[in-house]
């Protein structure tokens, strides 16, 4: 077993994720994989089985911030992986190098999937539409703003989303870039808008095998009320998103998280018979949803067992689970 201590800036980042400085599961995603990138450069040892064991350690630790977005196994699974499984790797520093590499290409990855999505997503907005988004999803912002950018006029209602007012996040982030026709809504409020809109993008945390989608709490019933209307209801995810522990039938942990972010914590001391149920994420079934953007192009919910065997391939998630439950 390891003596090395986990990094301090590890440390940072993993406590950033758990309590949301950085959120959101790209941003997270991304995070995960910087950590272990970190985690390799400040590893001094020369023992190669010593620094394994330690880029395990670090793995798992990073991967217990937060439990929904599939982003992050994902993320950490495609640095070390590698690593865990070749017996071609002759010494300490080449293994750092793998570690550091694989991290580097995550992250670019990333970054060009969100444009890339940006350009897929921009083309179904029309001039003239009203889109509705829930939370904010880096995705999805891009998206708006990569249509605004092809000079179509496109408006935004966005949902405070409580009881973190991530909605804050949405308008600040599209006012910024100079979209300018926004308006904030209470989540309560979706249905009493939803006349004005052409289209709900959201965001993902995790898609299943089934092709259900899991986001931020209360996406659901706005799913719902774009139906009820026959209104487009579009998911703005990278692949990366998708989970494949869920082929075998995982479920997926929704975050459920303090009380005292929707009750002062004076008024839940003086009501010990009262209780507050704060889940952060909601499933919306894949018969609500229009289509999922990809960067590898528009998915049919019902797709996305093909599009998570297209990634990993039948037997790579099986060794995907197996390494998971060795853990
Ligand atoms: O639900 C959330 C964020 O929840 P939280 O604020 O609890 O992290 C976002 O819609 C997705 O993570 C997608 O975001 P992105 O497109 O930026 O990856």
């Amino acid at each position: 077993m390891t003596g090395k201590p986990i990094p301090e800036e590890v440390v940072q980042i993993a406590s950033d994720i758990k309590n949301m400085r950085i959120r959101g599961a790209g941003r997270i995603a991304r995070a995960g994989a910087l950590a272990l990138r970190i985690a390799a450069e400040k590893y001094t040892g020369q023992n190669l089985d010593d620094f394994k064991e330690y880029i395990r350690i670090v793995a798992d630790y990073v991967v217990k911030t937060r439990p929904t977005a599939v982003s992050l196994p994902n993320a950490v699974s495609y640095v070390v992986s590698p690593l865990l499984r070749a017996d071609s790797i002759r010494d300490v520093e080449e293994a750092k190098r793998m570690i550091i590499e694989n991290a580097e290409k995550f992250m670019d990855y990333s970054e060009r999937a969100v444009e890339r999505i940006a350009e897929i997503g921009s083309r179904l907005l029309r001039d003239g539409d009203t889109v509705l988004t829930h939370c904010n999803s880096q995705v999805v912002v891009s998206v708006i703003k990569a249509a605004v950018k092809q000079g179509k006029s496109v408006e935004v209602i966005a949902t405070e989303t409580r009881p973190l007012f991530q909605g804050h996040i949405t308008i600040k982030m599209l006012l910024d870039a100079g979209v300018d026709a926004v308006t904030l809504v209470p989540d309560s409020a979706v249905r009493s808008v939803i006349k004005d809109v052409d289209k709900v993008i959201v965001g993902a945390d995790t898609v299943t095998a089934n092709g259900a989608v899991v986001n931020k709490v209360g996406t659901s019933l706005i799913a719902l009320i774009a139906r009820e209307r026959g209104i487009d209801f579009y998911v703005a995810t990278e692949t990366y998103k998708f989970s494949p522990y869920t082929v075998w039938g995982e479920l997926v942990v929704i975050e459920e998280r303090t009380p005292t972010e929707v009750l002062p914590e004076d008024v839940i001391a003086k009501n010990p018979y009262l209780k507050v149920f704060n889940p952060s994420f909601d499933v919306t079934p894949p018969y609500l949803v229009t289509a999922i953007i990809t960067e590898i192009g528009l998915i049919p919910p019902q797709a996305s067992l093909l599009v998570l065997e297209e990634l990993y391939g039948r037997g790579a998630i099986h060794d995907t689970i197996q390494t998971v439950e060795e853990e």
